[in-house]
């Protein structure tokens, strides 16, 4: 009966303040009631519906979403909402669209590589919403290997402009998101050629359509890459297609803060020859033409992609806690088999197979909450560290960034399709919520960086660190455990062996690492003052969980290693299981202390009431199908089928 909570029952049996584990999972207070609030807005307006997405054909289902994108602009503006809330409304909306990439890529590729001039120039447009931005980087041809892009930005010393060209079919530039019918402008990633000369691959900001009539400028060819994944909400994404004809922009479109091309004072009749200057380092060209080689790391030209890596940690424990939110509300409310005397049948929750499948999955959300809030501080550090041209921490920045990008969305989409399975049959309905949810994640472990591409990456920071053990450079910050592998000095010469050869094991060694990173995070948090009945001590179960879980996962690389004996893998075994029983009364509260509305979990099986199966049968009726009782087709082709004469004695 709809107003009754079928899940009262379970409620009762929490044994911690679930209100001040709702201000622990937000953050803090303010960031609570900030929360509370938008979602809730947003989950009271009818025009951000989205129980009907999954009828829509992708034209129209693209033409919601730009009308999503307005009202909420338009929200946004009539409520004087502040960049955070704004942020938070984008995010209860819960639609992919050109904005994520706008807001999420555009604007901190600006404010991250513009000088001060450009963030002046462009900051104002783009936070207004006067020109659309999005981030073409990804080719037909290259994505991963950003170096191998092959769009050119030649400059020209006549006309002071670059020319941003094409050269060949798999230059065209291809994924980004936004670009195909949206974006008014890219940043566009190309190969910098000067006087002849390559200098690498820098951004550059273009004007892809006309302000006036949105058509595309002169010299674009620009369009959508096509449908992707499933029928889910990313088809809302304008992922497009873009070939560069010889288009010239302002040389002040270049991306500059991380390096400056500018003109040398040459004796007038000599050629105009421009040479890189970082200007973070060597603004000051001299007029001779002299200036200092910089040790700036290039790799600030990667600034946005860090930023991003690091949200998408955070997001991660979002959408993570989200499947595991309607997996364990519907698991407590299924019931099926293990009746005595005609009573109920037993709860699904209470099976010992269901808790070791769902409950480190509850675990992993909390955990992947902590470490994204410690990496937000990690990124905001390097931040502030680059802008006193300190690099130090870069690499490790780098390292955490791409290892935690990567470990999280593996995690998270595994465990999303893991708690469709929890649900059964049920789990596949559109209504449940978590095919779309499906759809929408996955590419999150492949966009921001193939998730090996980046684990390779960990592998070589750390391969890098091991090389150093023994010199006067001891490893500090998450590497400092490796000043404890002294051994592996000896076995250098092996590990010079060849980085190729052992890829794939180094790759293993960089998921421990990350693994490592998390459990230390979260051991961290604990540490810290955590106001609230039995809060601390539902959370020292979840870690206890996530970090014995992993023990349980990989008990063979444990034991070979002699890190444990068997003994202890069993022992760390029964203690699963018993906290497994800890966590089995509190985990409605612990999934309520998402504070998810219904509107954003956007399913049956994970409503709050819980009174699940009277929401499924009545969202069956309302499918277009079920609008005739006779299908449309079935005088064409099923009753002639019916009705055939059969003429052949064998059939
Ligand atoms: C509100 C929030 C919203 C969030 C966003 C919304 C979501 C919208 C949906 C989707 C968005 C998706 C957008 C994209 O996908 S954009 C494109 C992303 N593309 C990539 O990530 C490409 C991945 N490839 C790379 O990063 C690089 O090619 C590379 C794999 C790192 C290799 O780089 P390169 O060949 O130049 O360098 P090396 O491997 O030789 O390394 C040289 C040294 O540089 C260091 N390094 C590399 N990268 C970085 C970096 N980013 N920062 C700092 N340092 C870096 C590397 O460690 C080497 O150092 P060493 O000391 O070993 O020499
Ligand atoms: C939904 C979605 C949205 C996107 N949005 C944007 C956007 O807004 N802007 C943008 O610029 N791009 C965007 N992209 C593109 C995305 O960034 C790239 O697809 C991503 O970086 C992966 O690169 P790739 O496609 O070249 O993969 P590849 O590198 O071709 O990966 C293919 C396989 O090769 C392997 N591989 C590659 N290199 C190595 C190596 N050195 N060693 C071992 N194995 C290797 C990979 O591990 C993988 O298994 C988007 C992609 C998707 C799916």
């Amino acid at each position: 009966m709809e107003g009754v909570d079928h899940l009262a029952h379970e409620r009762n049996k929490s044994e911690f303040d679930v209100d001040a584990m709702k201000i622990v999972w937000a953050g803090s207070p303010h960031a609570f009631v900030v929360s509370d609030r938008i979602s809730k807005l947003v989950a009271s307006d009818p025009g951000f519906r989205k129980d009907n997405r999954s009828t829509l054909s992708r034209k129209e289902l693209f033409k919601n979403t730009l009308r999503k994108a307005a009202y909420a602009w338009k929200t946004i503006i009539d409520l004087h909402l502040s960049e955070e809330e704004a942020a938070k409304l984008r995010f209860y909306v819960d639609e992919p669209a050109f904005t994520d990439v706008h807001w999420g890529m555009f604007i901190p590729a600006i404010k991250g590589q513009g000088t001060e001039e450009q963030q002046q120039k462009w900051l104002p447009l783009a936070y207004k919403m006067q020109i659309i931005g999005c981030y073409a980087q990804t080719e037909l041809g290259h994505g991963s290997n950003v170096q191998g892009l092959e769009t050119t930005a030649t400059f020209d010393p006549q006309t002071d402009e670059f020319i941003i060209h094409s050269p060949t079919l798999t230059s065209s530039k291809w994924w980004p998101g936004g670009l195909g019918k949206v974006a008014t402008h890219a940043i566009a990633y190309a190969l910098l050629i000067v006087g002849g000369r390559e200098q690498g691959v820098h951004g550059f900001i273009v004007q892809l359509r006309s302000l006036e009539d949105h058509s595309p400028l002169p010299g674009m060819t620009v369009g959508d890459i096509g449908m992707k994944f499933g029928n889910g909400a990313y088809n809302a994404m304008d992922n497009g297609v873009l070939r560069f004809d010889h288009v010239r922009i302002p040389r002040n479109q270049m991306l500059m803060r991380c390096a400056q091309y500018t003109c040398l004072c040459m004796p007038s009749d000599a050629k105009l020859i421009l040479e890189p200057c970082i200007l973070i380092r060597v603004s000051q060209v001299t007029c001779e033409g002299k200036y200092k080689q910089s040790d700036v790391p290039r790799q600030l030209v990667y600034g946005a992609m860090l930023y991003v890596r690091q949200t998408i940690v955070a997001d991660a424990s979002c959408a993570l806690s989200r499947a595991v939110c309607i997996a364990t509300r519907y698991s407590a409310v299924r019931r099926q088999f293990g009746s005595q005397n005609g009573g109920p049948e037993t709860q699904v929750i209470d099976y010992k197979t269901q808790q070791s499948r769902l409950f480190p999955l509850l675990a992993s959300a909390y955990a992947f909450r902590f470490v994204g809030e410690w990496l937000k501080w990690l990124y905001a550090d390097v931040t502030q560290r680059l802008q006193a041209n300190d690099f130090s921490t870069l690499p490790e920045a780098h390292a955490c960034t791409a290892g935690l990008k990567s470990l999280t969305t593996t995690a998270t989409a595994d465990g999303i399709e893991e708690c469709r399975k929890l649900c059964g049959g049920h789990g596949y309905l559109c209504s449940s919520g978590l095919p779309e949810l499906f759809a929408v994640y996955v590419p999150a472990c492949t966009y921001e960086g193939e998730n090996t591409v980046l684990l390779l990456q960990v592998a070589r920071f750390l391969m890098k660190t091991v090389s150093q053990l023994g010199s006067s450079k001891k490893p500090v910050g998450t590497i400092a455990y490796m000043t404890r592998v002294e051994h592996l000095m000896q076995c250098r010469c092996g590990v010079q062996r060849g980085f190729a050869e052992l890829s794939a094991d180094l790759v293993e060694a960089a998921v421990a690492h990350c693994q490592l990173l998390v459990v230390s995070k979260f051991i961290e948090k604990l540490q810290q003052e955590i106001p609230g009945k039995g809060v601390k001590q539902q959370l020292e179960v979840l870690c206890n969980i996530y970090a014995l879980f992993l023990l349980h996962k990989h008990q063979g690389d444990f034991l070979s290693t002699g890190c444990i004996t068997p003994k202890h893998a069993a022992l760390a075994n029964d203690e699963l299981r018993s906290l497994y029983s800890q966590v089995r009364p509190n985990a409605i509260a612990l999934v309520d202390a998402f504070n998810y509305t219904d509107h954003y979990l956007g399913s049956i099986l994970g409503c709050y009431d819980g009174n699940v199966y009277p929401k499924l049968y009545e969202a069956a009726w309302k499918d277009p199908l079920n609008e005739s009782v006779v299908p449309d087709g079935y005088h064409q082709y099923i009753r002639p089928l019916l009705k055939q004469e059969i003429r052949t004695a064998r059939l």
